[in-house]
């Protein structure tokens, strides 16, 4: 379970200014729960995700996955992060890659082996595998990144923009991966702007508009298309600068 309790971020700028990225969140994601965050552009939804990993600190708040604080880094042995651009290193092939990764996790030599075939030929990698990444297309290198993110098959997933440079099939091996980690009970959270994945995919959805969760509701519960509420949602808040 993820429980952010009103926790806010603000981001110091030049000259004095600053932006409140995130204003006083508070949200529950249950334990096997997919939840969709979603947003306009700089709203505020990689910022959230990168506070639940730790990886900027907030300036008031708490954030806890599964009753740990997520600034204790055991909180995290168990979450698979796909970051908004991932950075991976090149020079490897795919399978050193994730052979890389499942060591910082700590997996044994024999497990590697068996997680990174599993995930290559689920993500249709597994013939380019031991080809440099530097030589792989955007979608070849998402696909890569995603593969990373699982290979200590984590309780917890958490993806932003998973379907970003992806084409219609590339589009379709991932959410049919995340269909299946629905399925096996794991939670996630996803930021994403395909709307009709997250319709399709989550549980629930959180629409984030300048920093604030301005709606948070279960899918089912819908009583128009997602992209209609989100533009709705965007609108009432009169925030709905391009940025
Ligand atoms: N390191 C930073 N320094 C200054 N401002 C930042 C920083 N990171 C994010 N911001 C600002 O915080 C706000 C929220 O950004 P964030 O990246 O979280 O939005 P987002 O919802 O993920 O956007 P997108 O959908 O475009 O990826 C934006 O105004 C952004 O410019």
């Amino acid at each position: 379970m993820i429980i952010f309790e009103d926790v806010c971020k603000t981001f110091q700028l030049e000259r004095g200014k600053k932006v409140s990225a995130v204003q006083c969140l508070s949200l529950v994601v249950a334990s096997g729960e997919v939840f969709g965050c979603i947003g306009p552009n700089g709203a505020g939804k990689s910022t959230t995700i990168k506070l639940l990993l730790d990886l900027i600190r907030p300036d008031s708040g708490t954030i806890t996955i599964n009753s740990l604080p997520s600034r204790d880094n055991a909180s995290r042995a168990r979450v698979g992060y796909l970051p908004e651009n991932p950075c991976q290193y090149d020079f490897l092939t795919a399978h050193e890659y994730l052979a890389y990764s499942g060591n910082l996790s700590g997996l044994s030599s024999s497990i590697i082996a068996e997680r990174s075939s599993l995930l290559l030929e689920k993500l249709k990698l597994s013939q380019a595998a031991n080809r440099r990444i530097s030589g792989y297309s955007k979608g070849m290198q998402q696909r890569t990144a995603i593969a990373a993110a699982l290979i200590h098959n984590p309780d917890l997933v958490v993806l932003d923009e998973p379907m970003s440079g992806l084409d219609p099939l590339g589009r379709k091996l991932i959410f049919d991966l995340i269909a299946e980690l629905k399925e096996q009970g794991k939670t996630v959270f996803i930021s994403s702007h395909v709307l009709t994945d997250i319709e399709r995919l989550c549980d629930r959805v959180g629409i984030i508009v300048q920093g604030r969760l301005c709606h948070e509701g279960q899918v089912s519960d819908l009583t128009m298309p997602l992209e209609e509420l989100f533009l709705q949602v965007v609108a009432d808040t009169g925030l709905d600068e391009v940025k």
